[in-house]
């Protein structure tokens, strides 16, 4: 995976990508409103303020957040309303046609001839990318290596099955080796095992070929494990860019986990004047403001642990979590929300606290929207912020 830089952003505030790293895509308060004749004015995109890093970057949000119409205005295929945007420091409006011959892109929708071969499409479309005939043949039959059609790259494109047609479409983006490639929901209609492997295929051509690839998803915890940066985006505004370091940094809870004695843990540290709070098997305690004062929490913990002489089996800071973003608490809510350690109720789901602000329309965490995606493993870096 190419590396990101950390695109430094606010709670929603613009991003803007390390010193010395040209960003790929940058808006300015995008705006983009439709006119449909029964809805009225649709505003797909709000003022949209961003700088994109280069590596494989998440687009996400749910369905009508506006992504495709993001992407499409990028392409230079639908003018903004106001706001600019510009790719490869080209502008969107001005040099819409420089811009499509430096990037591929994988159309959300189906929109494939049935009756050509891969290999004809493919080369069809690299001619359409300015290559000349030999160097289109040659390039549709790499691209097609790449996605692994190559056995299948002479059969009739309406004899594919969906994933197929999926990696034509990947395939197609591909051939005129660009710099960087939008794809629009890449995985759609894919089983659990061709998502996985379309994922694969996106992460090796982002690592392989150092080619910059935006991925529009309304699954976070899918696209959360093959992208260095996230933007995220609720009813066409932004909800925040950053990297996936920053979106899963240490928070300034500790969790405790001993293996038995956890109400008598509970109790000891609440005299020894912590606030510990119930979390599943773990107890929360929120560190101090300073290095000092988080030392003596340490210090507090570990010294407690050993007097009572109970089998520690975790001690660590609890890491934010990306889908948190979509939710209405961080995690400094969710301890307040956490059980007291003094309860005698069953440590498990708790109610929700309502909450003055509506939460964001969150994207499903994955296909089914049951399970909450995990936090991207080893992935702080010095670009965290
Ligand atoms: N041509 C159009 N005319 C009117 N409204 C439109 C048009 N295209 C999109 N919209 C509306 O704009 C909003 C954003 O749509 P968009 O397709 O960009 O979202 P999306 O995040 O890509 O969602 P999905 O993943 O479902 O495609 C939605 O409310 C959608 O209904």
């Amino acid at each position: 995976m190419t590396t990101a830089t950390t695109p430094t952003a606010g709670p929603a505030g613009p991003a803007v990508p390390a010193a010395g790293t040209a960003a790929v895509i940058e808006a300015s308060g995008l705006t983009k409103r439709y006119h449909g004749a029964s809805r009225g004015p649709v505003t797909a995109l709000d003022g949209l303020t961003l700088a994109v890093p280069p590596g494989v970057i998440g687009l996400v949000g749910a369905n009508g957040a506006g992504k495709s119409t993001l992407i499409k205005i990028l392409l230079g295929l639908l003018a903004p309303t106001s706001g600019s945007a510009s790719v490869l420091g080209y502008d969107v409006v001005d040099q819409a046609e420089r811009i499509r011959t430096l990037v591929g892109y994988m159309p959300e929708h189906d929109c494939l001839p049935p009756d050509v071969t891969a290999t004809e499409f493919v080369t069809h479309m690299g001619r359409m990318d300015g290559l000349p005939p030999t160097a289109a043949k040659e390039r549709a039959a790499e691209s097609l290596r790449h996605v692994g059609l190559h056995e299948e790259r002479y059969r009739l494109i309406g004899t594919y099955s969906t994933g197929m047609k999926q990696r034509v479409k990947l395939a197609q983006a591909l051939v005129g080796d660009p710099r960087l490639m939008l794809l629009d929901e890449p995985t759609n209609g894919l089983d659990p095992a061709g998502r996985e492997a379309m994922l694969d295929l996106i992460e090796r051509i982002g690592s392989e070929f150092g080619i910059s690839i935006l991925v529009a998803s309304h699954l976070l915890g899918e696209i959360e494990q093959i992208c260095d940066s996230l933007v995220a985006i609720d009813s066409g505004k932004l909800l925040r860019a950053a990297s996936m370091a920053a979106f899963t940094k240490a928070s300034a809870v500790l969790a405790v986990e001993v293996d038995e004695g956890s109400a008598q843990l509970g109790a000891a540290l609440r005299a020894a004047g912590l606030d510990p709070r119930r979390d599943g098997r773990a107890l929360l305690v929120k560190l101090g403001t300073t290095e000092d004062e988080s030392d003596r929490v340490y210090d507090a913990i570990r010294d407690t642990v050993a007097e009572l002489g109970l089998p520690l089996n975790r001690l660590e800071r609890r890491r934010h979590r990306v889908e948190e973003l979509f939710a209405d608490a961080s995690l400094d809510d969710e301890f307040e929300r956490a059980g007291d350690a003094g309860d005698s109720v069953p440590a498990g789901p708790r109610a929700a606290t309502p909450s003055a602000t509506p939460p964001a329309t969150p994207p499903a965490t994955d296909p089914g929207g049951a399970s909450a995606p995990a936090p991207a493993p080893g992935k702080e870096s010095a670009d965290d912020h």
